[in-house]
């Protein structure tokens, strides 16, 4: 039996990729030149047990920014933003931090010179310099390391896959495993007498080697390099260029984690890359597979599409709860210094670090959040413990904002999209109103209308300014106005005595045993502009450290249910404002009808 779904129709049952149903037919994409060239290789495992993994803790972090990221930037840094993005990633928390390819360039090698010369580097923070497997190249490179008290590594790549191999390198396999233990032996040899120093290994794409091969060249490396427990050697293994589906890479770190002759004295890493937008994917799936330690660049920069993002990782294990090992409690500034550095921007959408990735436009999204963060203020109430400490449950928001010090300000945001949840919350965030439901489902009725003409963002004090509109304003109509009232206690009894002008006449009345407001509506009812009160709310605006007393009142009003508002200092003159304007408003409802 197919296990796909069959489509009910008036015939019978199809299957759902009949042609009747699915009318995609075959695209002009010559996609049949990508099936061998980039010949994707055969893993040799059987029994894989990453799927059945957890991650439980942070691996080694290595930001590679200032080299790999810096190769790819259009203008590498200078001295100034290298030494500023090693400053933030040290303060971060960062332990290794590959500072640079020192042969390549004066800049790179000077500022391997300056973290020997001057004070930059904490003791505990270990230098990675990055080399060819070439003897003048690592030369150069070990040159720019002396005098670093630092532990140091010596990090030589080559390129181990068949393309090139025989595209690039020009050296058929047991050719190139020559050259680079013939590389391993410089390293050696130019190391000596400085203990500090530690190796590492890249076969430049990893990824499309074959990985017997690959596998006995790691082998061959770490036996040449005396890899032991107490003096590990880091074999770094990069999807260079990703070309596959991320559980291929993780099969491909799974078998060499099972194979690797010394595993005990290796530290194994891994480097992808992001060609196919993945790269996260495989840093987690290598590391579910026994990978340790990962290189990657703070928000992802790197060649082509990019190294992949530690930062997105790190927050990631945040997210489930697994402490990262690194401070993102600033994420603003981290941003900041970044992009400065690196002068290219990030993507709004970028997870975590992005303008819009904790706002919320869409109505059911914001009604959500908003009843969200009042179960949140409201179980913290009852635990008696700070907001900050509780356990997160605001849907659709992954992680708290203010762990990595954003505010809630963007939180919600309103356009054409939104609904009453969105539009009270920012009222409430911003002026403390606190706005009843049915009012609220009124309120979103005159904000869409208005969004809909616009077509734009409205911030909240455009939202208050429509809520005035709406209901604080006087209609065209605005002949009823309370000249005082006077309310008095003689033996037991209350009187309000109330004074009106309607239609430029003045009427007083005198109300036995009434409150105020019955006493209004007494009056009104009397000189012919009758209120039916359906419901009062009292809240209040807030402005700075004042506050205003606002009443909103649900009326029957000749068109169906309307509200308006009062506000003043007292409660009292705001409800019978909202009294007045509900009798206003009849009478503008009444006019606009005839
Ligand atoms: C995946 C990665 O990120 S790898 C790192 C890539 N980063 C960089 O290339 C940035 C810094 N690079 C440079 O400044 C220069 O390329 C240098 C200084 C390293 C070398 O410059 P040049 O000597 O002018 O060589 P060029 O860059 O043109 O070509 C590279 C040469 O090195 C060889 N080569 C490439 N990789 C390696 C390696 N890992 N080990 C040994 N030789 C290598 C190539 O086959 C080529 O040799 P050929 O000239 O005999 O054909
Ligand atoms: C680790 C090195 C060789 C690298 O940057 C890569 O392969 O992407
Ligand atoms: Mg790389």
């Amino acid at each position: 039996m197919s296990a796909f779904p069959t489509i009910a129709t008036p015939a019978g049952p199809v299957p759902y990729d009949a042609p009747a149903w699915n009318r995609q037919r075959h695209s002009q994409m010559p996609s049949h030149r990508y099936r061998d060239v980039y010949a994707r290789v055969e893993i040799p495992l059987t029994e894989r047990e990453w799927p059945n993994c957890r991650l439980t803790r942070a691996p080694l972090w290595v930001p590679v920014d200032l080299r790999d990221g810096n190769q790819a930037l259009p203008e590498p840094m200078d001295p100034a933003r290298k030494q500023r993005f090693f400053e933030l990633m040290v303060a971060m928390g960062y332990k290794e931090i590959e500072v640079g390819y020192p042969s390549a360039s004066q800049t790179d090698f000077d500022f391997v010179r300056l973290i020997a010369e001057a004070d930059i580097a904490p003791d505990d923070v270990t230098i990675v310099v990055f080399t060819p497997a070439r003897r003048d190249l690592i030369e150069r490179t070990v040159e720019s390391v002396r005098g670093i008290a630092n532990p140091v590594v010596i990090h030589m790549y080559t390129a181990t896959a068949p393309v090139w191999r025989d595209v690039v390198l020009g050296h058929p396999a047991s050719e190139l495993k020559e050259l680079i233990l013939a590389g391993g032996r410089d390293v050696l040899k130019l190391t000596e007498g400085m203990p500090n120093a530690r190796f590492e290994f890249s076969p430049e794409v990893f990824n499309l080697t074959e990985p017997d091969y690959v596998l006995d060249i790691c082998d061959a490396i770490t036996t040449l390099w005396d890899a032991a427990p107490e003096r590990p050697v880091i074999l770094n293994l990069p999807a260079t260029v990703e070309i596959a589906t991320p559980n291929v890479y993780a099969d491909q770190i799974e078998y060499m984690h099972k194979n690797l002759t010394r595993r005990e004295s290796v530290i194994l890493s891994v480097h992808p890359h992001n060609d196919r937008g993945t790269g996260i994917a495989c840093a987690e799936l290598a590391v579910l597979a026994g990978a340790q330690r990962v290189e990657g660049c703070v928000f992802g920069n790197g060649e082509r599409t990019g190294n992949v993002d530690i930062a997105t990782l790190a927050l990631n294990l945040h997210a489930q709860g697994v402490d990262p090992m690194i401070d993102f409690s600033d994420i603003g500034e981290i941003r900041r210094t970044v992009e400065h550095c690196n002068q290219l921007e990030l993507h709004p959408r970028h997870p975590y670090a992005g303008d819009l990735v904790h706002t919320a436009f869409s109505g059911t999204h914001q009604d959500a959040i908003k009843k969200g963060f009042a179960e949140h203020h409201a179980r913290a109430t009852v635990q008696r413990r700070p907001e900050r400490e509780i356990e997160w449950r605001v849907p659709y928001l992954p992680i708290d904002p203010a762990d990595i010090g954003r505010s809630y300000d963007a939180v919600i945001r309103v356009n054409s999209q939104s609904g009453k949840g969105g539009i009270s919350y920012l009222l409430e965030t911003r002026y403390g109103i606190e706005l009843p439901r049915r009012l609220q489902i009124d309120l979103a009725r005159h904000v869409q209308y208005h969004t809909d003409a616009t077509g734009t963002e409205l911030s909240a004090a455009q939202l208050w300014a429509i809520f005035q509109e709406a209901y604080l304003s006087d209609g065209t109509i605005a002949d009823v106005a309370l000249m005082s009232y006077e309310t008095t206690e003689a033996g037991g009894r209350v009187t309000t005595t109330v004074t009106l002008r309607v239609d430029g006449e003045v009427h007083t009345s005198t109300h036995s045993e009434t409150g105020p407001v019955e006493a209004l509506t007494s009056a009104l009812a009397a000189h012919g502009r009758p209120v039916d009160v359906l419901s009062l709310h009292q809240t209040s605006i807030r402005a700075g450290s004042d506050s205003d007393a606002l009443t909103l009142l649900e009326h029957r009003a000749p068109d169906g249910i309307s509200w308006t508002g009062g506000v003043d200092r007292s409660v009292l003159t705001a409800t019978l404002n909202a009294v007045i304007r509900a009798a206003n408003s009849t009478a503008s409802a009444l006019a606009g009808r005839r």
